[in-house]
């Protein structure tokens, strides 16, 4: 038999051993002598191992661990078979867990539990930031985070009955601070952790009035009161220092810890309140300059209007009624809910979505998303924590044209005295073209913060298309007579 016969038609394993070991085995075409062994070792165990169970497939997958270790598992050695199922004789592996069980480990870290099982899961009782070095642990996302999410799926079922369970309040704890410096002038980078999500949100500070000690203040230092508070007995001046509880502006030759608790709500009721801006997390508008939408811009303008300094009126700026100037003051509290909550891997494919021609809202719910899955309950939180917006003290006015973000945090208890609207850039410079019948483009002393990948003001049908989906579906308060007239 031809061996190409043999290997097409289907031939026993034997078989093949003889034809390939056979004398007689009839030269190749062109009298070239095969270079391979006549007799193939490997074969011949094979052969020698033959029963019925036994094919080359057998051969590879079980034969080869052991050549490098006798003990792996599948290691069988096939010159011992009996004639039993593979399956019977296969050594199998145990997994033994060496960790304690969960409440053991949970004891001997020091936290309590009340032994009460809620859904199989112990629940733990106490301060959640007390926790593992601070960082608490994250709890499952609930409706109540996301008040437009609708669950429809029938197995959401238990996630349904632990959204009727009422959320531990959200506590946010700020890990480090640090000055940066911008080209809008000098900010405190705050990095929070939380108890609700395990995210690490950011609030950017703008109070350059911190670094002028010697001067007397005329409002009061925005300050973030977890960061100041005392840690533990046995935290030295340098730990403070080290994450940014200090006072001043740290140097080498100025280093100053704060004091714990000295925080007050006074107010001037001559002073404006701070300005504030709570953003959401966008990747491709911040960090790689899209174009699709304004979220690079709406950052840096907001960290520009926050920056700006504040002219009091002659009345009330001193006593010889001359008007004066207090730096900015306000800040950015930085979310990580990209893509409105959908996370970045959704928000790109709602992107390809938008190519197909189906705006933002759409595409989200095509995805079998909420059309904004935010929440603002750690941001109002972060607030609290930095003395903005609390009942006591002064309000705060709120960079947003989104009116759900107003509501929101009014529901969080934030105490907003005004909504400052978010014009696009291109917007207001057409606006000036229309009214002053000249072009302003951003150059100079006026683009010197643009820091965005591209600079400048972002524009295009893109955006347009996004805004105009924003204002007629999403309740966007922006005066869309300002957009392009040429935009589809
Ligand atoms: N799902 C989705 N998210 C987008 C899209 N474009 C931008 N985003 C996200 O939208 C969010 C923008 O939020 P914000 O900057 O807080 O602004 P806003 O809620 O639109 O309202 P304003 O305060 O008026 O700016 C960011 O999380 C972006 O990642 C999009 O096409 N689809």
């Amino acid at each position: 038999m031809d061996l190409l016969d043999g290997i097409t038609k289907g031939v026993s394993d034997l078989d093949l051993l003889d034809m390939l070991t056979a004398p007689d085995l009839r030269p190749a075409k062109h009298g070239i002598r095969r270079r391979d062994s006549d007799l193939d070792p490997l074969l011949l165990a094979a052969a020698a191992a033959y029963g019925p169970h036994v094919t080359r497939n057998h051969y590879a997958h079980d034969f080869f661990p052991a050549v490098g270790d006798p003990r792996a598992e599948g290691a069988y050695d096939w010159t011992k078979f009996q004639g039993e199922t593979t399956q019977a004789r296969r050594p199998r592996l145990k997994y033994v867990s060496r960790q304690a069980p969960r409440s053991q480990r949970l004891k001997d870290q020091g936290i309590v539990v009340d032994g009460e099982k809620e859904n199989g899961r112990t629940r733990e009782v106490g301060d959640p930031l007390r926790r593992s070095d601070n960082l608490p642990s994250p709890t499952p996302r609930t409706a109540l985070d996301s008040p437009h999410v609708q669950r429809t799926t029938s197995a959401s079922h238990a996630a349904a009955a632990e959204s009727t369970r009422p959320a531990a309040a959200v506590e946010v704890k700020c890990m480090a601070r640090t000055r940066v410096p911008t080209p809008h002038g000098p900010v405190f980078l705050h990095l929070y952790h939380n108890n609700r999500d395990n995210k690490e949100h950011l609030a950017i500070v703008v109070d350059p009035a911190q670094f002028e000690q010697d001067t007397p203040r005329r409002a009061p230092p925005i300050r973030s009161r977890s960061l100041d508070a005392a840690w533990s007995d046995s935290e030295t001046e340098a730990d403070r220092i080290t994450r940014g509880a200090y006072v001043g502006r740290l140097s080498p030759t100025s280093q100053r810890p704060s004091v714990p608790g000295a925080h007050n709500n006074i107010t001037t009721d001559n002073i404006p309140s701070p300005l504030i801006r709570i953003h959401s997390e966008c990747f491709t508008g911040e960090t790689i300059g899209s174009m699709r939408c304004d979220c690079g811009e709406q950052l840096d303008e907001a960290i520009r209007q926050i920056s700006q300094p504040i002219t009091l009126p002659p009345a009330t700026s001193s006593a010889e009624g001359r008007p004066t100037t207090i730096p900015g003051r306000g800040a950015v509290v930085y979310l990580r809910q990209e893509g409105r909550g959908i996370g970045l891997l959704s928000k790109i494919r709602a992107y390809n979505l938008q190519d197909l021609g189906h705006d933002t809202v759409t595409a989200n719910l095509m995805l079998g998303h909420g059309a904004d899955e935010r929440g603002y309950e750690v941001a109002a939180a972060i607030l609290r924590d930095l003395g903005l917006g609390t009942e006591v003290g002064e309000g705060v006015r709120l960079l947003t044209n989104n009116p759900d973000k107003v509501q929101a945090l009014e529901k969080e208890g934030i105490r907003i005295v005004e909504r400052v609207p978010m014009v696009p850039r291109a917007w207001q410079r057409r606006q000036h073209q229309h009214e002053h019948g000249e072009d302003v483009s951003l150059k100079g002393e006026d683009a010197s913060g643009l820091t965005m990948i591209g600079g400048g003001e972002v524009h295009g049908e893109d955006l347009d298309r996004y805004l105009r989906t924003k204002v007629l579906k999403m309740g966007h308060i922006l005066p869309l007579g300002l957009m392009d007239e040429s935009s589809p």
